[in-house]
């Protein structure tokens, strides 16, 4: 049976799950898989995601394809006819499109299979708390661990046709970053008899902002982004409580243990001149995307002779993802997909072109294609 990529990408984008909850997901993919012949894959759960061994002709080897599932606490404002029937709930970070072209390569190498054994990867949370690590360390993964293991990232801002990579360092080290304050409410008239937590808060987000611009080398690169404040519960009332989330990004991880150092010693400057109690939660870390040099080399050179894809060399992001787990234990690389959408990843507007899908299922199944052809080498 044929499978339209644009319907799956449309229903998959309107049921985004946080991590962890990606029941629906799971089962939407699970009923495509059902109608594959049953003597070509094999299938095992973990949680609520997925390991699909996709059986090779002659196996030597497991290539591994990695695709995330999850959405984002984002209430989505496209105005498209497919949007999320989930409040509160997106996939604005394109893992919609990730989780189709998984499903395409998948269901390409099915049809024509490859000598070795591919194993694809559908894993949940990478937006929080992290599925990736769990998974690298579950006897499910172990029972089929790839030789060698890939993935993309949709990319707003380059045109379709484009792949963007390079070797080496591709993604920061992240870390979540949560911070409460407990003072002590009263009465707006009165706030001489209070520890007043919109002020210390407000403070204190702007003394986190000194950080990046007076402790680290301006040789370095740091972000320290704060994306959410809450604080008090009504105009004629002193905050008792406030809490701030956001994260924080290095390309050295020493550089994130010096920011840490300095987030702790400024929480303390406000816990003392706002007599007030403070508490910090890194929530979850993310290892750095780091591509191995020759695989990367070489997917560069195989992708670039394919007609209709341009391959770009590009910098390093700051964006964060669990899959640098993987990669610190398997050999591998992520590369970026041109998906042209005017609004960037995490955007309440973004909307991927879906003529990337195409791209993305091309480019993954000619690169598997490709690597089975070379026997037992993983390396080139
Ligand atoms: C590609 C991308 O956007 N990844 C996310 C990963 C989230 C990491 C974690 N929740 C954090 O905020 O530190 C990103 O925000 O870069």
């Amino acid at each position: 049976m044929e499978w339209d990529w644009v319907q799956i990408r449309r229903d998959l984008h309107q049921i985004p799950e946080l991590g962890f909850q990606e029941w629906k997901t799971q089962a939407y993919l699970l009923d495509k898989l059902e109608t594959l012949p049953k003597n070509r894959i094999e299938i095992q759960r973990w949680k609520t995601g997925l390991i699909v061994k996709v059986n090779g002709l002659d196996p030597k080897k497991r290539i591994g394809y990695r695709t995330d599932i999850d959405g984002l606490p984002i209430e989505e404002d496209t105005g498209l006819s497919y949007r999320s029937v989930h409040p509160g709930k997106m996939h604005a970070c394109g893992h919609d499109i990730h989780m189709t072209i998984a499903l395409g390569a998948l269901y390409e190498i099915v049809n024509e299979p490859v000598a070795d054994d591919v194993v694809f990867i559908f894993q949940p949370a990478e937006e929080g708390p992290g599925g990736a690590k769990p998974m690298l360390e579950s006897s499910s993964f172990q029972k089929w661990q790839p030789d060698l293991l890939f993935a993309l990232h949709i990319a707003p801002e380059y045109p379709v046709g484009t792949v963007a990579v390079k070797e080496g360092l591709l993604f920061a080290n992240t870390s979540e970053l949560f911070i409460d304050l407990v003072g002590k409410g009263g009465h707006a008239a009165y706030p001489h008899k209070s520890n007043d937590m919109v002020i210390a808060l407000t403070q204190l987000v702007n003394q986190l902002q000194t950080i990046v611009s007076r402790n680290i080398d301006p040789l370095d690169h740091a972000v320290v982004s704060i994306g959410k404040i809450r604080a008090g519960s009504v105009q004629n009332s002193i905050a008792e409580e406030a809490r701030l989330e956001g994260t924080i990004r290095t390309f050295q991880p020493e550089t994130m243990a010096l920011i840490k150092e300095r987030i702790e010693s400024i929480v303390k400057g406000i816990e003392y001149g706002f007599r007030c109690e403070a508490t910090i939660d890194y929530g979850s870390n993310y290892y750095q995307v780091f591509n191995d040099e020759m695989l990367t080399k070489q997917f560069i050179e195989l992708t670039t002779s394919l007609e209709d894809v341009t391959v770009q060399i590009c910098t390093e992001a700051m964006t964060g993802e669990d899959f640098g787990y993987f990669l610190k234990e398997i050999p591998g690389f992520m590369f970026w997909l041109g998906a042209n959408s005017r609004y960037g990843l995490h955007h309440r507007k973004l909307t991927p072109d879906e003529a990337c899908i195409d791209t993305g299922i091309h480019v993954v199944t000619n690169y598997i294609r490709r690597k089975s052809e070379e026997g037992m080498q993983i390396r080139p």
